[in-house]
């Protein structure tokens, strides 16, 4: 089992991680640590059962479950679930990026210390960012206050996760670091995080679709997880990240889904622009950074075309008015012809 802290910039919580088959046991002895004794256990209604299975763990230090966590972090139910914190000293948060999301949308109004388990690959514990819903629209926020202060990993809890999921949730945290790669603001160290990354998922995927079971690679993807995550929440985002908030918010198409189709569209979109600083990446991709991400999910069943989750053609016009609408920082001019081409080639599914 591996334990370090990590802190980035001043003003930002140190945030203590630890990594390892059997964490998920050490919650109470985290929570001794930091002199905590009653919990709010954070679920959806789909891990309810995890969650009711901590709070017997927990036993006098659990203060209360609620299992109603929802994608996008709707505000509606971060009211809900500050009621149901009443009294609580700390939040636990077993799940994934929509669990996590909700400890830090309680957390930034309540400033309660976060202890929390991912599941999936999403890698929000690893950031001080929020991104949450309000009449129908997602605003994304960070604060050092939302930022977790402890981080579980146990690969015993992303083995049930679903083939699909890894496979799509595994490609959202690539994309965090491919575009990482090329961020106006990135560095030296955001680069060795974002190309580690990459490979822990390059290399450990494959494993995971075809052995779920097998905690070594688990424990390698979720390491590329945190390594993925904790760029996201270092340098800024670009083309990727805009357009998957579009389609995600706009036309209500599933997180993770969306980024895996996307990726290798938008990479190859800022193939010419970003050479240089998408090299490392194409290398461990055959050469080519579209093509070659397209291949990879291809080999791994993952869902190519937009069309096959829910999106209509007639869709499209709008999605690249909506697209183009605030400009944003992209290494590659966002122009609305090429964006619209992107996004048919990513709606039919064609290899870039
Ligand atoms: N703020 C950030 O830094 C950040 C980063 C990435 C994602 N996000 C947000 O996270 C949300 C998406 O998160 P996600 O893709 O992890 O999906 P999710 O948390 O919505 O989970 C999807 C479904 O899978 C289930 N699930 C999760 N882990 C499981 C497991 N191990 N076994 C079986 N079922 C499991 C969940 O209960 C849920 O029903 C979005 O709202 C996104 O905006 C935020
Ligand atoms: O919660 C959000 O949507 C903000 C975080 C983010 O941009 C990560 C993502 O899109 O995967």
């Amino acid at each position: 089992m591996r334990t370090f802290h990590v802190g980035f910039e001043p003003g930002h919580p140190l945030v203590r991680v630890r990594l390892g088959a059997g964490v998920l046991a050490e919650i109470g002895s985290e929570m001794a640590a930091l002199g905590l004794s009653r919990a709010l256990v954070l679920t959806t209604p789909e891990q309810a059962a995890q969650g009711e299975a901590i709070l017997a763990q927990l036993g006098p230090r659990a203060h209360a479950r609620f299992s109603r966590a929802a994608m996008h972090t709707p505000i509606e139910i971060t009211e809900a679930a500050i009621a149901a914190a009443h009294g609580a000293d700390c939040i636990v948060a077993i799940g994934g990026g929509s669990t996590i999301g909700l400890g830090k949308a309680i957390a930034l109004r309540t400033d309660l210390p976060q202890i929390v388990l991912p599941t999936t690959y999403a890698g929000s514990e690893a950031t001080p960012i929020l991104g949450q819903t309000a009449n129908g629209i997602k605003e994304t926020l960070r604060s050092p206050k939302v930022q977790p202060e402890v981080i579980l990993y146990d690969p015993e809890l992303v083995a049930t996760l679903p083939a699909n999921l890894t496979v799509t949730s595994g490609l959202n945290a690539m994309a965090h670091a491919v575009e990482a790669l090329y961020a106006r603001d990135a560095n030296p160290l955001s680069d060795q995080l974002a190309l580690s990354g990459i490979r822990a998922f390059r290399d450990g995927l494959p494993q995971v679709v075809a052995d779920p079971g097998n905690l070594d690679a688990r424990e390698q993807t979720l390491f590329g997880s945190w390594l993925c995550g904790t760029v996201l929440g270092s340098v800024g985002m670009a083309l990727h990240h805009k357009l998957c908030h579009t389609l995600g918010g706009s036309f209500d198409l599933p997180h993770a889904e969306t980024h895996a189709i996307l990726l290798p569209h938008s990479a190859a979109y800022n193939a010419e622009a970003a050479e240089r600083e998408l090299a490392p990446a194409a290398e461990l991709f055959g050469g080519s950074i579209g093509g070659g991400l397209h291949d990879f999910a291809a080999s791994l069943n993952a869902p190519l075309a937009l069309r096959d989750i829910g999106l209509a053609e007639s869709d499209l016009d709008r999605a690249a008015d909506l697209a183009v609408k605030n400009p944003y920082w992209n290494p590659r001019p966002i122009e609305r012809d090429a964006i619209r081409a992107l996004l048919q080639s990513a709606w039919q599914g064609t290899r870039p």
